[in-house]
Order: structure tokens, then sequence, then C-alpha cells
């Protein structure tokens, strides 16, 4: 079922959760809605739901306009963070309960009940724990119940909001990866809400980063990653530094140094630069005789996975952080030139001036 979402608002007593957003999810696609707290998140999946009507705008399954259509008859399936399974019930029943409480019109014999469970407890990967009840079950279990539940109606759609929030991190690593499993089995289309931007991008096929109500960047996780559109989206996605620079005539220069950027850039005028910390060059301090114009002093030097990272001062009080190989000779206090590799430059207001260029399909595989 593909989902397209026109100019949708929400207001709660006049204040404005969600701002005109426009979104197209494909058939069979897994989508994350990502942002902060108080992004809007959670607005925007319970108004797809149905279980919020919207200010303003509309939400379309397939071509039929959804906007109005009460929420039992959306054929949406949801799990949330705290859905709590029903405690007298058993698993089995859990899981049959949307089945089994329809209209007796509509209702499927008891017996096609019963394999339907048997199917869902072997995709979820519990069969043999169907008599027992929610609360001998652990946390992981639970929401793989949810689920089971969740998909026994044969949803179009499955809303997940935060559905590993409440669990510990090797659980909510091990049940993403089983998601992704069970949504590439059962093909449904999926949307579910994250405010962890690893579960976002390793389990989603595009993220929507949110914020203040506002779509800020919908892209695949490596265009996310690699190419925030946004401020926020860099902030708020993996580690940056932002350097203030001033362009002039194509280049950019922090104070009176210029950044070997690679490329000219349009505009003019204090800028902002981003570059991830993986993303800078080092080499030899001083301008000339192939030395760096952008020099600094390292400060601090730390282990970082398999790399580490150094925070090195620019000068008034500026400091970036960059990773460098384990095996580099670096040492606090050394003075180093530096120079981005990859980066993207904005205007105050946000509006993007330049960036480095698009890497080739070669680099990208490198
Ligand atoms: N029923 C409500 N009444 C009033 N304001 C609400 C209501 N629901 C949400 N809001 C407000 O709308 C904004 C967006 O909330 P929402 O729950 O969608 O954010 P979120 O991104 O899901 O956040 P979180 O990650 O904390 O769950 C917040 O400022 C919130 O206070």
């Amino acid at each position: 079922m593909e989902i397209r979402i026109r100019d949708l608002a929400k207001s709660f007593d006049g204040f404005r959760a969600l701002h005109g957003v426009d979104l197209d999810i494909a058939s069979g696609e897994l989508v994350a809605l990502l942002g902060p707290s108080g992004s809007g998140k959670t607005t925007l999946l319970r108004v797809i739901a149905g279980l919020e009507a919207a200010t303003g705008g509309h939400v379309y399954f397939g071509d039929e306009d959804a906007t109005t259509i009460p929420v039992r008859e959306r054929g949406v399936g949801f799990v949330f963070q705290h859905y709590a399974l029903f405690r007298h019930m058993t698993v089995a029943d859990n899981i049959a309960f949307g089945l089994s409480v329809r209209p007796r019109a509509t209702r499927p014999p008891k017996v096609e009940i019963d394999k339907r469970v048997g199917e869902l407890l072997d995709l979820v990967q519990l069969t043999g724990l169907e008599k027992r009840y929610p609360t001998q079950l652990s946390g992981g279990q639970r929401q793989r119940v949810a689920l089971a539940r969740a998909l026994a109606t044969e949803p179009k759609v499955l809303l997940l909001d935060e559905p590993f929030g409440a669990l510990d991190a090797k659980v909510r690593k091990e049940l993403r990866k089983w998601l992704r499993e069970i949504h590439d089995r059962t093909g449904n289309t999926t949307l579910f809400v994250t405010h962890d931007q690893e579960e976002a991008l390793e389990l989603a096929d595009r993220v929507v980063v949110l914020d203040k109500g506002h779509i800020q960047q919908i892209g695949t996780p490596d265009q996310i990653y690699d190419e925030p559109a946004t401020p926020f989206v860099f902030d708020f996605i993996g580690d940056a530094s932002v350097l203030p620079v001033n362009v002039d005539q194509g280049k950019a220069f922090f104070y009176d140094r210029r950044i070997g950027l690679g490329v000219d850039v349009l505009g003019h005028g204090p800028a902002k630069l981003y570059v991830r910390p993986h993303h800078w060059d080092v080499g030899a301090a001083g301008g000339g005789a192939g030395g760096l114009e952008l020099v600094g002093t390292v400060v601090t030097l730390r282990r970082h996975g398999a790399a580490r990272r150094a925070e090195i001062e620019i000068g008034k009080g500026h400091l970036v952080e960059i990773e460098i190989d384990a095996a580099e000779e670096v040492a606090i206090g050394d003075r180093i030139g530096l120079k981005p590799r990859r980066w993207r430059l904005f205007f105050a207001d946000g509006h993007s001036i330049g960036s480095s260029p698009a890497r080739t399909a070669a680099a990208r595989r490198g």
C-alpha cells in the first residue's frame, strides 16, 4: 500500500505540531521517522493511523483519501513502546484478538484463526510459548507478541512507535535485525518512529528527519549521513565540527587563513563550514611548499573505536574534532595542517551555498 501525505498540518490548542508535511512512501517500503523529542514524529504517525484528526491536508492510502476514514477502517496495525498486551490472555489469545473480535460475518472459523496464530508464532520465533501469559515473557518477547498481534489482521500498513524504546541496547539490536527480516518477508508498508539515529540508519530504506514539525530531509541512510541537507541534519546525525568562515570571491577563509576547499563556492559573506571528524585530511603546517594554511594545535587525543579522535584548536578558541588513524604519529601539542576533504557550507539562514564535489561510484565503494 502506497501512502501519500500532502500539506499535512496538526495543531493542538493553537500550537502547531506539524507544518505542511509532504511525504510519499512506496508500497513495501520501510521508512523511519527520526527527530528529537517534540519534533512531531508521534503526531505524524498518529495522524496517518487515524488516531488524531489532521488540522489540514490529506493522507492517501493508494488512491483513496483516508483523511476522514475512521481508524478501525484504515487497515493499519500498530505497535507502541508501551502498548500493553492483554494481561489476562495467553500469547496465542493476544495474537488472535484482532481476528476473534471481528463481527461474525467476517470472522474466520476457529481452525483458521488457530492456523494463522501458529504461522505468526513461527514468524516471530515464539513457537512453544503460546500458552504463556505476558508477565511470563521478557520485554523483547512481549514486543514480538505485540508485532504478531498487529500483523494478525493482515494490515495494509504497519505503524511502529519506538517499538524497542524500553529495551536494553543488546535486545534492541537483535530485534532491529529481526524486524528488518520480517518486513522483507511480509512486504508491509512500514513506518516507524525513533529518536535513535543508529536504529533509523541501520533499519530503514529511507529516513525522514523531522524538527519542530517540519521535514528537514528525506533520503536513504547514505544520503542523510553523507549529504545532510541542512545544518540541523548535520548536527543531529553523526558528529560534525562547525567553523565560522567568510566567503570571498569563491574562497572560504577562517579569519585570514584560506581553507583549501578544492572548488570555488558561490555567494559572499559570513557562512558556516560543516565537516565530519573523518572527513579532514591532516598535513604539514604552514602555507606554501605543500603546507596547509589552516593550522592548529592538538589539545586532546583519545581512542575512538578503531581510530583516534583529536581536538584541534585552530585559534580564537575554535576547536575542530578530527579522526586520525591509530598508527599516525600525532601527540598533544603538535602543530598540524588541516584540510576538509568532504564538507558543506551554509549561510546563517541555513541556505546551502556549496559542498564538496559528489564522490564517484568508485570512491563510494572505497
Ligand atoms: N495531545 C496533545 N496536546 C497538546 N500538545 C501535544 C499533544 N500531543 C503532542 N503535543 C505536542 O506536539 C509536539 C510534538 O509532539 P510529538 O509527540 O509528536 O513529538 P515526538 O517527536 O514524537 O517526541 P518524543 O520523541 O518525545 O515522543 C510536542 O511539542 C508536544 O508537546
